[in-house]
């Protein structure tokens, strides 16, 4: 149960995953390594890590496609989480859109017509026009990601899974699917969203980060890229407590006023685990190792503006030449 007494949306306990690597003993890898976290129904939790930090592991313990080796999975009751994975042709098994469709809601009797009706209110809603009995074998891989996608939502899920559901796709059809996630998200879907882009981590209401199977962070953006976020305690990576890196592991990049604009930034979260810090965080650094003044923590380059605004005393905003 959440403090608020409604059950979250999907809850881990203790979830540990060992492979078996072979017939020997000492032949199995430990995949996740006591996991436990409650999601609530409408986040959206961002889940990073260096690879085989055990990301894809733990989305395929949350859709029921991975048995754990201790612990426990719950998902809240009724509720639907659909996966979208990064080769959409691994999900197909129809071979046009139309089987597919037909395919993935076949437990649910409907008639041609409803078919028809939802297959077209389906692609509308990622933005493509294509015929019934297009196959999928003349799609781009953009298009198939976003069909895929198309599908996952015409079952209403409660919840979507996307792991590294971008990774292949040109910049275009990358914004296309994260705006329709985000709508999705908008009417009130749950998203998890696995990648190895920050950026895209960065709109997120939540940072989940792994490292060896285990959370090493568990918090806001804002925390994970610039620092001062709540560590989890099972952080692997930090140096034993006392010394001097544990202690800034911990600290706050944030001045009293809590706008961090004159504070050295200690080392984040993101930069402990090596994954790239979003462009705008790595200017906002360059600019304040430049000693220049940059309230905030921005993520995005409409923050940076507004950031930058700010800190410019009045009278010396424009630039003469
Ligand atoms: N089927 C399997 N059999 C044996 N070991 C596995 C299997 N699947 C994953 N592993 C191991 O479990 C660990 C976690 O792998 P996982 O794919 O979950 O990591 P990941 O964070 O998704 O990595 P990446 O970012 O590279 O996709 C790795 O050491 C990996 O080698």
């Amino acid at each position: 149960m959440t403090n608020s007494g409604i059950p979250p949306f999907l809850s881990l306990q203790q979830a540990t995953v060992h492979f078996s690597t072979g017939t020997g003993t000492g032949t199995s890898r430990q995949a996740l390594n006591g996991i436990t976290l409650d999601i609530r129904q409408g986040e959206f939790v961002a889940l990073v890590g260096p690879n085989g930090s055990g990301k894809s592991t733990l989305a395929s313990v949350m859709l029921g496609l991975c048995p754990l080796s201790r612990g426990n999975c719950m998902l809240q009751e009724g509720a639907l989480l659909r996966g979208v994975l990064q080769q959409p042709d691994t999900q197909v098994l129809g071979d046009t859109i139309e089987e597919e469709l037909a395919l993935t809601r076949a437990h649910l009797g409907e008639s041609a017509e409803q078919l028809e009706s939802l297959r077209e209110a389906a692609l509308r809603k990622v933005g493509l026009r294509l015929p019934a009995d297009t196959p999928f074998s003349a799609l781009s891989g953009g298009q198939r990601q976003l069909v895929n996608l198309a599908l996952a939502l015409s079952l209403r899920p409660s919840g979507l899974l996307l792991d590294e559901a971008t990774a292949m796709l040109d910049p275009h059809i990358r914004e296309q699917v994260l705006a329709v996630v985000a709508t999705a998200h908008r009417e009130g879907m749950t998203v998890i969203w696995i990648t190895h882009r920050m950026e895209e981590a960065a709109a997120a209401d939540r940072i989940i980060a792994l490292e060896a199977g285990k959370i090493a962070f568990d918090g806001t953006p804002e925390a994970f890229f610039y620092g001062s976020g709540v560590e989890s305690t099972q952080l692997v990576t930090v140096p034993a407590a006392g010394s001097s890196a544990a202690v800034q592991s911990r600290g706050t990049s944030e001045d009293a006023d809590g706008s961090g604009a004159n504070s050295p930034d200690p080392q984040s979260a993101c930069e402990r685990l090596a994954l790239e810090l979003p462009f705008v965080v790595q200017t906002v650094r360059a600019l304040r190792r430049r000693g220049l003044s940059v309230s905030g923590r921005p993520l995005f380059p409409e923050q940076l503006a507004v950031s930058l605004r700010a800190s410019v005393p009045a009278g010396t905003g424009g630039a003469s030449r």
